[in-house]
């Protein structure tokens, strides 16, 4: 078994050199290579948004192909006792040992999990969300990483985040404190959230922020007032460096992400896959009643984002006034069907009966001889995901393999759904990003189009 250990690349004294990574022969020598298991602990005071980071990053890790679940420490302290009868508030301050013994009781057990996550190969990445706000907790949580049980031992990094913006707070807050199950029902709104502040004084009593001395050893980023600023230490392996290159690009400013194929084109009539066919006469009907919506949107900062096929630019080309202005992306392109661009699906399975019934045994692996899978078309769209994160309001003018890969990275598919999911011709999908979810509205125009949609057949 191979490991990845980073080593420490000499260079010019007080530089720190790019780590780089090498594998090393494991004890037994065999020659599979394992990536060593990362834990991601949040840091942090409540109302700080770890939750929503713990959320996100799962999704955007899992999404790229990095098997990822977090491991949250209020569920397991709700199920453990009723907050009710520990006095609300009262069960979180210092002076409360009763409350403070099955705290650390639950965050014992929702570390245990995590060890079986990872130690039973179920995951490369578990992500800690707990406040882990006192250096004795952190102490705990290295300990209990780097013990020689785990083969490899875990790497661990820290995610801060550190908040004085009380806009931010009170949005959290408001959003999804007080209607968060430590509440429902037992107060009103106004009651939770007084709760909700002295919870949060009881933990700042105790809270012992990362600190860059004390703290030298260890690898974090501090994420200040939701991304304003970084402070990024030690970043150590392949995960951490995507972690926080995550972190830097995403925002909580509200927008909408607009999805839409391309109007329908002379292919969709005929039902022939790929090529570069131009719209049909409804394709263009279709063109211009988009436009007529996003007129009607009246967004003050918007984009349109288009993929390279004549059916798209043709779409877009109706929208360019409108628009602050147009990017064609080549990785929008439709999946590359390979040897069956230009055939329809009967054709497929009269000429290629082997591969049409492979790809339907697992259509988001089956890559087309000289084409594309679904597993090829996420890598290639990794960075329209990231810009996406970046933007505001982007509409992405796309194709129906495309555009299913992008719903499942901001609804949270996994990889066997995602191939199946619905995206009909002549239908504009609006995202709008909430707290720890995506709202998904769907507008089918009254405009004529071709059915695309293939049932996923019933496995024998
Ligand atoms: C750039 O990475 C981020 C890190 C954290 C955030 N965030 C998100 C929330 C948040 C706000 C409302 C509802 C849910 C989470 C929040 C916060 O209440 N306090 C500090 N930060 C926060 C955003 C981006
Ligand atoms: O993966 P599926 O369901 O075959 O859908 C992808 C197909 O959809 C289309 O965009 C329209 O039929 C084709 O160009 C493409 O090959």
């Amino acid at each position: 078994m191979l490991q990845e250990n980073d080593t420490e690349m000499p260079g010019p004294a007080g530089v720190p050199q790019r780590k780089m990574t090498y594998f090393v022969p494991k004890s037994d020598n065999s020659n599979e290579q394992v990536r060593v298991p990362n834990v991601i602990a949040l840091v942090g005071l409540p109302a700080r948004g770890k939750t929503y980071i713990s959320h996100k990053l799962c999704r955007y890790l899992n999404w790229i192909g990095i098997k990822t679940k977090a491991f949250n420490v209020g569920e397991y302290r709700r199920k453990a006792c009723n907050l009710e009868e520990e006095g609300e508030n009262e069960f979180f301050s210092p002076n409360n040992a009763r409350g403070q013994k099955i705290r650390d009781e639950v965050a014992q057990l929702a570390i245990n999990d995590m060890g079986k996550y990872l130690d039973n190969k179920e995951g490369e990445v578990a992500i800690l969300d707990a406040t882990n706000t006192t250096r004795d907790r952190r102490k705990l949580l290295m300990e209990f990483c780097k013990n020689l049980m785990h083969d490899p031992p875990f790497r661990v990094f820290f995610v801060e985040s550190v908040c004085d913006d009380p806009d931010i707070i009170n949005s959290n807050i408001t959003e999804v404190k007080i209607n968060s199950p430590d509440y429902k029902g037992i107060m009103s709104q106004e009651e939770a959230k007084e709760d909700f502040l002295k919870r949060i004084e009881n933990y700042r009593m105790q809270y012992e922020p990362l600190d860059e001395d004390y703290d030298e050893e260890l690898s974090y980023i501090k994420v200040i007032n939701a991304g304003k600023s970084f402070y990024v230490h030690n970043v150590n392996g392949h995960v951490q460096s995507r972690v926080v290159y995550f972190l830097m690009n995403i925002h909580l400013l509200p927008r909408s992400i607009y999805l839409s194929r391309h109007g329908e084109s002379e292919y969709n009539c005929i039902g022939r896959l790929g090529g570069d066919s131009p719209l049909s006469a409804n394709g263009l009907l279709y063109a211009g009643k988009l436009r007529e919506y996003f007129e009607a949107e009246d967004l003050d900062d918007f984009r349109v984002w288009s993929s390279q096929k004549i059916r798209a630019a043709q779409t877009a080309s109706h929208l360019k006034d409108l628009a602050g202005h147009t990017e064609f992306w080549k990785c929008l392109d439709e999946i590359d069907a390979g040897i069956c661009e230009g055939l329809t699906y009967e054709d497929f399975e009269a000429r290629y009966p082997k591969q049409f019934a492979e790809r339907d045994k697992d259509k988001y692996h089956y890559r087309y001889p000289s084409g594309e899978s679904y597993e090829d078309l996420v890598a290639r769209l990794e960075p329209v995901i990231m810009e996406l994160e970046r933007q505001s309001n982007v509409l992405v003018i796309s194709h129906q393999a495309v555009l299913r890969c992008i719903l499942a990275y901001f609804t949270n598919k996994n990889r066997d759904d995602l191939p199946y999911l619905k995206v009909p011709l002549h239908t504009t999908i609006k995202l709008t990003p909430k707290a720890y979810s995506c709202e998904v509205e769907l507008f089918p125009f009254p405009i004529k189009a071709a059915d695309t949609y293939r049932e996923k057949p019933d496995q024998k």
